[in-house]
Parts: C-alpha cells; sequence; structure tokens
C-alpha cells in the first residue's frame, strides 16, 4: 500500500488550502471525469454550515470551499488522533442499516433492532469482526483524548488512589492520561474485553487484563468508567456497579464519567446532543439501554451500594 493510497486501494485526496470550486473538487476525486458538480455543491454549504468547510464568495457570486480546521482533523488525519474514526465507526453500513428500524426499539423492546438484523448484540458484533474491533478502538481514542483533557483540567478527585482500574477502557488512552497526570497512582488496570485488550497498545504502568465486566471486576482502591453504564439497561447497570462494589475496599470509590440528562426537553445544542446520543444508544446498543438523569443515576448507585453521588460537570461537553 502506497503512503498516498487508501486500504481500499483508491488514491488519497489532497485537499490544499486554496479555496476550491465544486466542479474543481470534483475533478480531483474523478480525474477520469462525471460527477455532478451542483449536487457536490450542496453537500459543501450543508458541511459549511456544520463548519467542516468555509466558503469564500467570488466576484460575480461563484462559491469556492476549503477546509477549516475541524475539516483538516477530519479529513486529513483518518489514522491518526482525530475524530474522524468516530465519524466513521458510527457511519460503517452495519450501524447506518439501523437507523430506518428505530421504530422496533419501540414496538417491541425486548429484542434490539441491532440483535435482530445482525444476530446479536453490537458490542460481540463487532469483536468478531477485527477492522470493526479495531475502528472501536480508534473511535474511543479519538474522541476520549479532547475529552479527557477537559475531565483532568476541572476533576481532581483521583487523590490518594495507588491501584486504578478503568472498567470498559478500551485502548487504555484515559488511563494514560490520568496516570501522566496524577504521578501518585502507581498502577493502572485497563479491564476491557479480551478481544478489545488483546490488541491494546502497551502503556507505560499499566497492565491490559481481558474479561467480562458482568462476572467480575479486578481489584482496586478506585474504579473509573467512562461511557459504559450509558449502553446499558437498569439491571445491567445495577449488575456491573455492584460489581464494582466488591471490587472496591470499604468506603472506595466509583469515578463514572457518562452523559447526565436534564430534566426538561429544552432546544439547547447540548440538549439535542444529549437526547440523540439517547436515541443511538437505543437504535445500536440496548432497547432499554438509556442516558440518565442525575436523579436515575443517585438512584441507581444507591441500589448498588454507593450511597453518595457527587456531580461534577465538565462544561465544554
Ligand atoms: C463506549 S466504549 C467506551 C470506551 C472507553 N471507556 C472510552 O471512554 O474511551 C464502551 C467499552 O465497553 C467495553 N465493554 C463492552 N462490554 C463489556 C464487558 N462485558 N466487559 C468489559 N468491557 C466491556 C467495550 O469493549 C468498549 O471498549
Amino acid at each position: 500500500m502506497e503512503d498516498n493510497e487508501c486500504r481500499d486501494g483508491r488514491k488519497k485526496v489532497r485537499l490544499a488550502n486554496t479555496p476550491l470550486s465544486a466542479s474543481q473538487i470534483l475533478t480531483r476525486i474523478l480525474p477520469s471525469g462525471g460527477g455532478d458538480a451542483e449536487n457536490l455543491q450542496r453537500i459543501l454549504r450543508l458541511l459549511t454550515s456544520y463548519g467542516v468547510f468555509s466558503e469564500h464568495r467570488e466576484f460575480g457570486g461563484k462559491r469556492m470551499y476549503s477546509l477549516t480546521e475541524i475539516g483538516k482533523s477530519l479529513v486529513t488525519d483518518v489514522e491518526g488522533l482525530s475524530y474522524a474514526p468516530y465519524v466513521l465507526q458510527h457511519h460503517q453500513d452495519a450501524l447506518m442499516s439501523m437507523w430506518p428500524l428505530v421504530h422496533k426499539a419501540i414496538l417491541d423492546p425486548t429484542i434490539e433492532p441491532f440483535l435482530k438484523v445482525h444476530g446479536e448484540p453490537a458490542y460481540s458484533y463487532y469483536g468478531k469482526i477485527p477492522e470493526m474491533n479495531g475502528l472501536m478502538r480508534k473511535a474511543m481514542s479519538g474522541v476520549s483524548v479532547p475529552f479527557m483533557t477537559s475531565v483532568l483540567e476541572g476533576y481532581n478527585g483521583f487523590k490518594g488512589v495507588k491501584r486504578l482500574v478503568d472498567v470498559g477502557g478500551s485502548a487504555g488512552d484515559c488511563l494514560r492520561m490520568i496516570l501522566q497526570k496524577h504521578r501518585f497512582i502507581c498502577e493502572g488496570i485497563n479491564f476491557d474485553l479480551p478481544e478489545v485488550v488483546a490488541e491494546a497498545p502497551s502503556i507505560p504502568g499499566v497492565t491490559h487484563i481481558g474479561g467480562d465486566m458482568f462476572k467480575s471486576i479486578p481489584a482496586a482502591d478506585a474504579i473509573f468508567m467512562k461511557w459504559v453504564l450509558t449502553t446499558w439497561t437498569d439491571d445491567e447497570c445495577k449488575l456491573i456497579m455492584e460489581n464494582c462494589y466488591k471490587a472496591l475496599p470499604a468506603g472506595g470509590k466509583l469515578i463514572a464519567c457518562e452523559p447526565v440528562l436534564p430534566d426538561d426537553s429544552n432546544e439547547s445544542q447540548r440538549t439535542r446532543a444529549l437526547l440523540e446520543g439517547d436515541i443511538f444508544v437505543m437504535t445500536i446498543y440496548r432497547a432499554k439501554g438509556n442516558h440518565r438523569t442525575e436523579q436515575e443515576f443517585k438512584q441507581l448507585g444507591f441500589f448498588a451500594g454507593f450511597p453518595h453521588l457527587r456531580l461534577y460537570r465538565v462544561l465544554d461537553y
């Protein structure tokens, strides 16, 4: 595979900083000709409204486009750490084909729409396809690194922890960042499904352990968990949290980093994104898995043996 080639043999298209018209972009994408520049321009206008491209109007009104910084990180850094793998992960056929079936989660929530279509739940489906499994890990790394930068700027609850487990820690990026910031943590355990940790990179101070959080969780002074509870039902969350409780010493701490739904359905972008995420979970993961309000987290924790919940908000997200 050459440097300028994608895995499927297509040539990568380098988009210059100089603004290009839709037909100029089309010529680069399809050097042998063809395509509809007007329809491409319709898509470019939409992407401009999301900040991926900038639109420049030439004398006479012709529209020209260049990638913004967001666009560059999405388009040019597909193999590195960026949001691109996350976007790609969500747009795989196996996930996209689920959207016309959202209604199935309402008609019969006892069987997941994903299970009905693909014959097994999402995580085990990913686990059997190395490309999907790898993309999921990269997707999580790409979104988790900027997110954890914000978390670690504001949250200071790791004091006194010597051994920390990250449950569902994927490639281990969250632990790596926590250990880099808090040098007093001597040992990090990245705990995830065996097929996920099998491909995780080696990280100083971190041991990767494969297992099933529904069975047991390695012992630690504190447990960290990010974007895990939200994909499971209340009963499953209780089981995961009970296993956390068993893995902790008396007075131990579970640090769960999860989306928190507001009580009201307001029109803010943040609320919309949270509500969309909730529908994503319902459609792809568990029909009765869901984003939760602060009160719902309090109740879950209480029933699993964690009587005190302290909420820290990460404001940029
Ligand atoms: C949404 S991802 C979050 C990954 C990581 N915590 C992060 O924020 O970047 C959920 C993770 O839970 C893991 N997972 C799913 N089922 C699991 C199980 N039964 N035991 C342990 N981990 C599991 C998945 O493999 C995945 O890495």
